[in-house]
């Protein structure tokens, strides 16, 4: 297995006339939960669309499972999902999951298996439409999650989840990770740091911290993550005074 599924070098993307990533270098190991958690803004979503290979970047380099990010190849190794459900509203859960298996030419047995990976299989003859926000977000994991890709690349999937589908769906990323997959999940919600393998901190595009959670917390003598995280922008507020 390679040691890096994602090595991001020097990248450096301007959006809307604003230097939105200013030259960030970090990688996410093979096979381990990356939690890459930093407040609304702060470039999560941008640095996620490079590793997708979807966004226009001015320099850097981004290399995922060994492939630059967005080579054509890479299309069937890694699952995305978005902030906005990638699904469609007017079929059932079943015929979404089973679309997105008929585009990348995988068993329709594999369709009802990432149903049930992210529990909904009561659900499976159900609408997209008439789900809650919850489950639509459910649908499009199961839809990442269905050609088996090496790299799950996640935008906030549990944003407006309640705390037991939360933990459910976490439980179910270290059990992706187990089965020798790598996953960068975004989040700005800090005690989801917990949950993590290893943590980027993300601020104003720069990085804070790579670390283990409780390195983190080790080098800063905080409680949490969100205190290191706060102890973390004090201190890189004084070095710029
Ligand atoms: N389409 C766009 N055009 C121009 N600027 C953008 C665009 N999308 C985002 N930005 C800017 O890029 C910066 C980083 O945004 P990004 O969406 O990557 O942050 P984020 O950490 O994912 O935030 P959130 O948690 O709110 O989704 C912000 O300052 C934002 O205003």
């Amino acid at each position: 297995m390679m040691k890096n599924a994602i090595e991001i070098t020097d990248l450096r993307v301007v959006r809307g006339g604003r230097e939105v990533l200013p030259g960030l270098t970090m990688s996410v190991p093979a096979g381990q939960v990356v939690g890459l958690l930093g407040p609304s803004g702060s470039g999560k979503s941008t640095l996620i669309r490079a590793v997708v290979g979807v966004q226009v970047v001015e320099s850097g380099d981004v290399m995922v499972l060994g492939e630059p990010a967005g080579s054509p190849s890479l299309r069937h190794r890694i699952g995305y999902v978005t902030q906005i459900p990638s699904v469609y509203d007017d079929l059932s859960v079943r015929a979404n999951v089973r679309y997105f298996a008929s585009i990348l030419g995988v068993a329709m047995s594999a369709a009802d298996e990432a149903i049930e990976a992210v529990d909904l299989a009561d659900h499976a003859d159900s609408l997209v439409g008439r789900l809650s926000g919850g489950q639509r977000s459910r649908v499009s994991l199961a839809a990442a999650l269905v050609g088996d890709p090496e790299l799950l690349v996640l935008d906030e999937p549990t944003v407006g989840l309640d705390p037991v589908l939360r933990r459910d769906l976490w439980q179910l990323f270290k059990r992706l990770a187990a089965q020798g997959r790598s996953l960068l999940v975004s989040s700005h919600v800090m005690d989801e740091a917990s949950r993590c393998d290893r943590l980027l901190l993300l601020r104003e595009g720069r990085i804070l911290a790579d670390e283990t959670l409780p390195e983190l917390l080790a080098r800063t003598g905080a409680d949490d993550a969100e205190h290191a995280f706060l102890s973390l922008i004090d201190r890189a507020e004084e070095a710029a005074r």
